[in-house]
């Protein structure tokens, strides 16, 4: 069975369509870069996929399961325990530390696991500044903490919008094996939007939407 299977997802936002019939398949242990121009529908792909918003059309399986049959409280739970999202915006919670952010996936489930927390923020060099607030870090140490935060529990499918943008060269190679890693060793799957050829040239395949 794959990780992730969408069939003839389509979307129109009133008149304008942003997609139709798209279908895709993620295995476990597969990056997949998801490339296409600014407005062709990536972010409104991703969402769909997420259940954070519901296509007009099609189907989206997640360990078989489909989403597209849930209702709010189903979906809700399934994108705690399983889906690691980062955003364009990160939407890091600006109350709490950078360590009770990366910890909150942990803590919904009521597990929460300081050692998880702390290797989280050593893997994407921010082991230092976990009792920081996020107004006192910089753009690319808050995507950072998204990514963190998207990692930490482990998730079976991670969702990556664009998450090396803001980051330096360095930072971006860090991410990006880490989110290999988190694919490879835990079986996971990942796609990853970007406009970035560097990081679309460690996915396994590239999916272009038109
Ligand atoms: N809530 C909404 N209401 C109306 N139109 C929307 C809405 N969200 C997105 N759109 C439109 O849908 C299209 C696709 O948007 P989307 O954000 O998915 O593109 P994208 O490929 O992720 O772009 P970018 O690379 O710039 O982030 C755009 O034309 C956008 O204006």
């Amino acid at each position: 069975m794959a990780l992730l299977e969408a069939e003839g997802l389509a979307k129109s936002y009133g008149e304008t369509r942003v997609f139709a019939d798209i279908s895709l398949t993620l295995q476990a242990g597969e990056l997949v870069a998801l490339l296409g121009e600014s407005g062709s529908g990536k972010s409104t792909l991703l969402n769909c996929l997420a259940g954070l918003d519901k296509p007009d059309a099609g189907r989206v399986l997640l360990q078989g399961q489909d989403l597209t049959l849930m209702g709010e409280a189903e979906l809700a739970l399934l994108r705690r325990e399983r889906l690691g999202f980062v955003f364009q915006a990160f939407h890091v919670l600006p109350h709490l530390s950078v360590a009770d952010n990366v910890g909150l996936p942990l803590l919904l489930q009521r597990r929460p696991d300081a050692a998880r927390v702390q290797q989280m923020l050593d893997a994407v060099g921010l082991g230092d500044l976990g009792a920081r607030m996020p107004r006192q870090l910089s753009g690319g140490q808050l995507q950072r903490v998204a990514i963190a935060r998207a990692l930490v529990h482990r998730p079976a499918l991670v969702l990556a919008d664009e998450p090396t943008g803001n980051l330096d060269p360095r930072h971006a190679e860090q991410v990006l094996q880490l989110l290999l890693a988190q694919v490879r060793e835990q079986g996971s799957a990942c796609l990853l939007v970007t406009h970035s050829e560097r990081a679309a040239a460690h996915a396994d395949r590239c999916i272009q939407l038109a």
